[in-house]
């Protein structure tokens, strides 16, 4: 597939330049060829990774321009469905295989009896060694090569790379992007951004795309740079690293004008093709050189001489389609030990490649088997759950049938939910924004749909949360000595339940949003104006002014405690003991009328959160969507 862009402009308007726009990209234009290696570098802050994902479509807002494939405006879904993004960190799931995560990108990928290769590609990308180790404990190298053997899996003719090689040690660079040439070599356009390449690593790419301040400063085959500089009166100095030489370049602003009309911001491409001119058998000292451009837009050839080197270079004209990939097909079913593996073109539009209900079974089993497979994190979890049940049961210890105890049953009834409210809260707030960005890079290469992880994400964890809060209320319910009925213990456990799940999703809600230092702030102040009101609610239970109210009734906090107060003390119980002389407290339904409660039922209680907890979750929804769109 050959890449093209016109006019591309990338603005960003951000709150900390007062709401003013910036061009990151300012209208370039370039073209990616199949079959070829390109490498976008500039200097840092040039726009590389905003180009990467404008073209990509990783990034749409903001994004204005022409997009085109083989010279037709692309249609977004297919592209998506035939390219894929590698992002510079490398995000895999964590405590899956090499071969189980293999397995999970094929079975997603890949439509039910299509061919898999999973082992095929870990061979050849030296993986199959390590296919029983865990994503997490790969080193740097092996991660990267896992994340792109992973959209190896249904094998799409367009791979864009963000900065593939940072982190990498200088054998593992080369070795991850003569990979990435071996996959250009089989048809596919390959595109990455990268950070000042050595030059023996310049040197195995084919198309070198420079960028500086938003702007094309040098569009071409990598052979041809050094002579385009060269020729415009900017001779690399011999043993200086051609790479270096050109992004020193960029610091000087002028150049950046000069290179950037030059090269008319990407509308003109730079070629040469060295060919020995007379005798194939020549000594290259003997060889004359001779460089000829030649752009689109320009007729006449311009040919530059230079006297210090001895080879010949010869454009033969702006690379037309197809030329390269052809040749460069041949070339890899000739030499890669990969050529069974054919480039697809998908033609499908905007479809998955299974069907919603299988993505929503294999993430279910992905993730249970991740909650399963974190024994720490859940031993953690039950050691907290059951140290804060017995110390919660100390402080009320068998106080629940005490009469003179009217705030203390109030404050347990308060505690609880808070502790509901916490221990959900926080770790989506902590964790998820982590999550997104991974769920971010397999939802744009197109492995599942949103509603299908949606779905699976809200079910699994259903099972340990309800066993953690069921052992946590057991415990409290016995301490405190509350009287026990199937029904009341049932309601005591469901409450616990619901509050959580209303936590979580507002947690899920914050986590999708924000990132995580935002979200260390926003995640636990939130629950503030909550308990406020579930507070305010009970001091001034009949001058509540009506907004309040409205304000009140979507506290789940209040709505939780609402619900455990009628659990503990509804459902028909018998009146508290009574040690003073007068006990005002001591008959329920004396408490319940104070705290004007007697128009509610456990029930109607648990329906209101679930009503909130629907709106989180649908938050949290839009959230997601929102980000991925963008
Ligand atoms: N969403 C955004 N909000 C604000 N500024 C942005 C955003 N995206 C990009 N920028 C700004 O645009 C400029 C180019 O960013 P980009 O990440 O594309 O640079 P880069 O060339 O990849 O840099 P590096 O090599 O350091 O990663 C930077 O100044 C960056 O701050």
């Amino acid at each position: 597939m050959d890449l093209e862009f016109r006019n591309l402009k990338y603005t960003i308007k951000s709150l900390i330049t007062k709401g003013k726009r910036r061009e990151v990209l300012k209208g370039v234009d370039g073209k990616f060829l199949s079959g070829q290696l390109v490498a976008i570098m500039g200097p840092s802050g040039a726009g590389k990774s905003s180009l990467l994902n404008a073209i990509s479509g990783y990034r749409s807002a903001g994004v204005t321009g022409d997009l085109l494939v083989n010279g037709e405006p692309r249609n977004e879904h297919q592209f998506q469905r035939s390219s894929c993004y590698i992002t510079q960190e490398d995000l895999l799931q964590p405590l899956l295989t090499v071969r189980e995560a293999m397995d999970v990108a094929a079975k997603l990928k890949l439509p039910k009896g299509g061919k898999v290769h999973s082992e095929e590609i870990l061979q050849e990308l030296g993986l199959l060694e390590h296919q029983h180790t865990k994503t997490d404990r790969l080193s740097g190298g092996q991660k990267k090569r896992l994340s792109i053997a992973l959209e190896l899996v249904n094998n799409p003719p367009v791979f864009f790379l963000d900065e593939p090689t940072s982190g990498l040690d200088t054998v593992t660079t080369v070795q991850c992007v003569k990979l990435l040439k071996q996959l250009a070599r089989q048809g596919r356009t390959v595109v990455c951004t990268i950070h000042q390449p050595a030059a023996s690593l310049l040197e195995l790419f084919d198309q070198v795309y420079v960028i500086a301040d938003g702007r094309c400063i040098y569009q071409g085959d990598t052979a041809a740079m050094v002579p385009y500089l060269q020729s415009m009166g900017l001779p690399c100095p011999r043993h200086h690293n051609p790479a270096d030489f050109i992004i020193e370049l960029t610091e000087n602003p002028e150049y950046i004008d000069i290179l950037s009309h030059e090269m008319m911001n990407g509308k003109i491409y730079k070629s040469a093709k060295v060919e020995r001119s007379s005798n194939q058998k020549e000594p290259a000292s003997t060889i004359e050189l001779k460089i000829c451009y030649q752009s689109e837009d320009e007729v006449a050839e311009r040919e530059i001489m230079l006297t210090n080197e001895k080879c010949t270079y010869k454009v033969p004209g702006y690379v037309q389609n197809g030329s390269i990939s052809s040749s460069s097909s041949q070339l890899s079913q000739m030499n890669s030990s990969m050529a069974w593996m054919k480039v697809q073109t998908s033609n499908e539009c905007g479809t998955y490649a299974t069907s919603y209900c299988t993505q929503f079974s294999i993430l279910l089993c992905r993730m249970m088997i991740q909650i399963f497979r974190n024994k720490q994190g859940l031993w953690i979890q039950l050691i907290h759950h059951i140290m804060c049940g017995i110390l919660i049961g100390i402080c009320f210890f068998n106080m629940a049938n005490d009469g003179t105890q009217m705030f203390n049953h109030l404050k347990l009834c308060v505690g609880l939910i808070i502790f509901f409210t916490y221990t959900q809260i926080m770790v989506p707030v902590l964790v998820y924004p982590q999550e997104v960005k991974l769920v971010k890079k397999e939802h744009f290469n197109h492995w599942y749909s949103l509603t299908p992880y949606y779905a699976a994400l809200t079910v699994s964890k259903l099972p340990v949360q309800v066993t953690l809060n069921v052992v946590f209320s057991i415990i409290v319910y016995f301490m405190t000595g509350v009287p026990f009925t199937v029904t009341r213990f049932m309601a005591f456990c469901l409450v616990g339940n619901v509050v959580s799940l209303v936590a979580e999703g507002m947690g899920l809600a914050v986590g999708s949003v924000f990132n995580v230092r935002n979200g260390c702030a926003i995640g636990p102040s939130s629950i503030a104006p909550f308990l406020g009101l579930a507070i305010y609610g009970f001091d001034f239970a009949h001058r509540i002014p009506l907004m309040m109210n409205i304000l009140m009734k979507t506290s789940f906090i209040r709505c939780g405690v609402v619900a455990m107060v009628l659990t503990i003390f509804g459902f028909g119980r018998e009146p508290l003991e009574c040690k003073d002389v007068y006990c005002h407290f001591a008959k329920p339904d004396v408490l319940i009328t104070y705290l004007d409660l007697e128009r509610t039922s456990v029930w109607l209680e648990i329906i209101t959160m679930l009503g909130i907890m629907f709106v989180f979750r649908s938050l949290c929804y839009i959230g997601l969507r929102w980000r991925f769109a963008t």
